[in-house]
């Protein structure tokens, strides 16, 4: 689908959808459970019904409740577990990271399969790990099965290349027998993306001891379910329509947890240190314009925001650094290459660096034709970036919008964005 637009600045009130990353881990903590769990989730994704769906075939029941369509009840897997599950994950990261030591604890000789660019985003750390633990794998990428119970002990995985890898070995481990422990090489990254999901397994009664060089957890917990959950708002897609309140005029966003452990969160301090105005209640986050200059930052900790903010570095004065970003490479896209083909495509001026990039900001765009790259964030980017464009945006394949924000288009609309589909 190309979508063409005209633009204009963005104004008004939207809610923030559900974080996908929050439904993950209460998927997964619900369907390990014993007892059966509620889960508030107000509307899906692509990702999402990814998880559901794994789930659903390791032998979980995940069904919409008859009171309420964002209600879903989910049966534990224990009560039909199957043992070779067809396990496809689509094209999300999460879901194959976080599944693949489940899966290998509790099932015999599952297929795990996905599409897209996900059977080359990499799994070799933890692949090499989970092989070192007794489980065999049929093919080093997608599609392969994978043979052998895992074995608890230690595992040592380098924390520079995906914190999934972490959150997935967290899930699966307290399920074994035998404790084991988590050694970090390297510096690790996302880190918060893990505290995500010791909070997400604190909340189902399993515990998991941080120490400087990694995680200590012991064998033979048993998730307990707290009988209802509610999924978090989603900062990761609110970063949207936040800058654009920064970038153009006036927008509010409801439904956003202040106390989230999301580290996308941090879009708030990075769009203040840019210049815009942010006034924030416990019901809704207001982002006024401001005057803009360009900041140095570190993309280490909160990588799906930076296609957005190099968006921002457009509309700042002077130059916008971002260090420490090569993590961007090893998304749905190429995300430093796909951000820095956008911003040239409308106009602007940016160049790659050895660990991210450098953009010249000069206050606007000009417009013009941009592929989406078959990634969410860099169509969602574009929309955005066309605020600040003088003539109109045409951009490529922007239906990949659904692997986190299916209605992104809607809400753009709802703002006073206007755009056709060609
Ligand atoms: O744990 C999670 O929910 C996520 C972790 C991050 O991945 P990496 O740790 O691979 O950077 C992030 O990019 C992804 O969108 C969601
Ligand atoms: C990278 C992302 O997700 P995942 O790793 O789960 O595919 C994302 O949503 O930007």
């Amino acid at each position: 689908m190309d979508i063409r637009i005209h633009p204009s600045p963005l104004s008004g009130t939207v809610s923030a959808v559900p974080s996908k990353s929050d439904a993950h881990r209460l998927l997964i903590c619900a369907a390990l459970s014993h007892e059966p769990t509620s889960i508030f989730i107000g509307g899906l994704n692509e990702d999402i019904l990814a998880t559901m769906g794994c789930l659903r075939n390791m032998g979980a029941m995940i069904e919409k409740s008859p009171d309420d369509e964002n209600i879903w009840m989910v049966s534990p897997v224990w009560d039909c577990i199957q043992d070779s599950p067809v396990l496809n994950c689509l094209e999300s990261g999460s879901t194959l990271r976080f599944l693949l030591p489940v899966v290998a604890s509790i099932c015999k000789t599952p297929l795990l399969t996905g599409a897209g660019r996900l059977p080359d985003r990499p799994i070799f750390p933890l692949q090499e790990q989970m092989e070192a633990h007794g489980c065999g794998f049929s093919a080093p990428k997608l599609p392969f099965t994978l043979q052998g119970i895992l074995k608890s002990g230690l595992y040592e995985l380098r924390g520079d290349i995906s914190s999934q890898f972490f959150s997935g070995l967290l899930f699966a481990l307290p399920l074994l027998d035998g404790d084991s422990e988590i050694r970090i090489l390297s510096s690790l990254e996302s880190s918060a993306y893990i505290d995500m999901t010791v909070n997400a397994l604190s909340k189902f009664g399993i515990r998991i001891d941080r120490f400087s060089g990694g995680y200590r957890i012991c064998g033979g917990q048993l998730y307990q379910s707290p009988g209802f959950v509610r999924t978090e708002g989603d900062w990761s897609g609110a970063s949207f329509f936040l800058t654009a309140g920064a970038i153009g005029k006036p927008v509010s966003l409801t439904g956003l947890s202040l106390k989230s452990v999301q580290p996308d969160r941090s879009i708030i301090s990075l769009l203040q240190r840019f210049g815009a105005e942010v006034q924030m209640t416990h019901e809704k986050i207001d982002v006024f314009p401001g005057t803009f200059n360009g900041i140095d930052m570190d993309a280490s900790e909160y990588p799906d925001i930076i296609p957005i903010l190099a968006i921002v570095a457009c509309r700042a004065n002077g130059e916008t650094i971002i260090r420490n970003a090569l993590r961007l490479k090893l998304k749905e896209s190429d995300r430093l290459t796909a951000i820095s083909d956008c911003i040239t495509q409308l106009g602007g001026k940016v160049r790659l660096t050895s660990d991210g990039m450098v953009i010249a900001g000069n206050g606007c765009l000009n417009g013009g034709e941009v592929d989406g790259f078959f990634d969410h964030r860099i169509v969602m980017s574009a929309a955005i970036a066309s605020i600040l464009c003088k003539t109109q945006v045409i951009i490529h394949g922007a239906e990949a919008v659904r692997k986190s924000y299916p209605n992104f288009f809607a809400d753009f609309r709802k703002l006073g964005g206007k755009y056709d589909v060609l």
